[in-house]
Order: C-alpha cells, then structure tokens, then sequence
C-alpha cells in the first residue's frame, strides 16, 4: 500500500493499537505524550524528533510542556492518517526508549 494512501478508520485504530502510548484522537490525528526528567531534557528530545521528521519528511505538531512533550501526527496531503504516521509514531517511540535508557 503506498505510504501516503489514507487509511481507513479501522486501519488506522488497528495500526495506533500497536503504538505504545499512542491514540488517534479522531480522523485526522494519533497523538503520543513523553515525559522527562527535566525541561531540558525534554528540549533535547525535541531536538531528535526534529531530526526524524527530516529524515521522514514527516513533520509532527510538537507541544512542549515543561518535562511533556505532546505530538500529534496526521498527513497533510492525504487529508487524514497514513503509515507514514504510525511508522513516524514507532520511531519517536524508539528514540524516547533509548534516550530514557541513557538517562539511567
Ligand atoms: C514537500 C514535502 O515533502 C511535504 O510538504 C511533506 C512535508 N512534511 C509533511 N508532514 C506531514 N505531517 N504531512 C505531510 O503531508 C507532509 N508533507
């Protein structure tokens, strides 16, 4: 299935059911919260999704609340949720498990 191919509402909850932490708050957005130890640590964080998203060119929308960093992912050009944004979603989740790992 191409990538950017919009999914449909069953599709999309079967996919955000595998995403640890992860929900899809209607049909156009998942949304995912990480939390840290310190705002800088948080800030740091955003620094690495930044990096992802370039990689992807897959850009979420980032809250930064103190030590919660909120995103909220959907494809602008497909109108609605895609793989692009439960694979982008996966990523975030490895890089918040291995920054995490570090700061024990
Ligand atoms: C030209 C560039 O590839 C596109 O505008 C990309 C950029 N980042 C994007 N991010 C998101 N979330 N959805 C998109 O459709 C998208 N498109």
């Amino acid at each position: 299935m191409a990538k950017l191919e919009k999914l449909t509402a069953e599709a999309a909850d079967a996919a955000v059911a595998a995403l640890e932490g992860w929900t899809r708050q209607d049909e156009k957005w998942i949304s995912g919260s990480y939390r840290f130890g310190s705002f800088p640590a948080a800030i740091a964080f955003v620094g690495q999704i930044a990096e992802i998203a370039e990689e992807l060119d897959h850009h979420p929308f980032i809250g930064i609340d103190y030590k919660k960093v909120t995103l909220r992912l959907t494809t602008w050009h497909a109108g609605g949720l895609t793989a692009l944004d439960m694979a982008s979603a996966q990523r975030y989740n490895e890089a918040y498990k291995a920054s995490i790992a570090g700061q024990r």
